[in-house]
């Protein structure tokens, strides 16, 4: 299945070029507004690479969510650690930058261990907060894999908060998403915050 992106990446042709300059030109207002130069030959296009460098903060790859049939029959939940991840929040357009942990419980199928950092991406490149962003990416999995649950964990950095306003820097925030059994059944909730008790001490 397709972890489809559309409307993400701007039309091809003529339109696309019109949604580009326009953006391009509403970058440079901005830069202007704010008091940066553009008139030198270092800054003249740097409203053009701030569109593009944007675009690709907000533009995931997209894939297919391969899985396998669970023929070993392995019945102890999974976790992938450290999946590195940055996205936009979407109240600064400043980028929060972090860790992901993902585990699920399988049931008839596994997942292909690098579709667990694509639909990391996937749902991170989009103007986000970190709370919809860790629902999301448990929601996925658990529509599409069927597992019998996931749990996703998520540690991150908002630059938002430690460069400016606040000017907090080290805050971590941590949010956690759990469905199915990691949710509902006791034993095997504190069986995942015991296997992964150990990835954000
Ligand atoms: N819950 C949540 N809040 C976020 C996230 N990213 C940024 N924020 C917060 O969104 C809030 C926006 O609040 P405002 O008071 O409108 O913005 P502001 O005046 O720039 O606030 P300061 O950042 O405190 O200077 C801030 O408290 C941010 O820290 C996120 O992922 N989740
Ligand atoms: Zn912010």
């Amino acid at each position: 299945m397709r972890l489809s992106e559309q409307g993400r990446h701007p039309p091809s042709g003529t339109v696309r070029s019109l949604l580009e300059l326009t953006a391009e030109e509403h970058a440079a207002g901005l830069l202007s507004a704010l008091g940066v130069d553009l008139a030198s030959e270092s800054t003249a296009r740097t409203p053009a690479r701030m569109v593009a460098a944007l675009r690709e903060l907000l533009s995931p790859r997209p894939f297919e969510l391969t899985t396998f049939p669970n023929e070993e029959g392995y019945e102890e939940i999974l976790v992938q650690d450290g999946i590195p991840f940055h996205s936009l929040c979407e109240h600064h357009g400043l980028p929060f930058i972090g860790h992901a942990l993902v585990g699920y419980l399988p049931s008839k199928r596994i997942v292909g261990l690098s579709k667990l950092a694509r639909v990391v991406e996937s749902f991170a490149c989009r103007a986000q907060v970190q709370e919809r962003l860790t629902k999301q990416i448990a929601a996925y999995l658990h529509e599409h894999l069927e597992p019998y649950g996931v749990g996703v964990v998520m540690r991150a950095e908002h630059l938002c908060m430690t460069l400016r306003g606040a000017q907090a820097p080290g805050t971590i925030t941590l949010t956690t998403s759990l469905t199915g059994a990691l949710r509902d059944d006791e034993r095997t909730r504190q069986e995942f915050f015991t296997i992964t008790s150990g990835a954000w001490a």
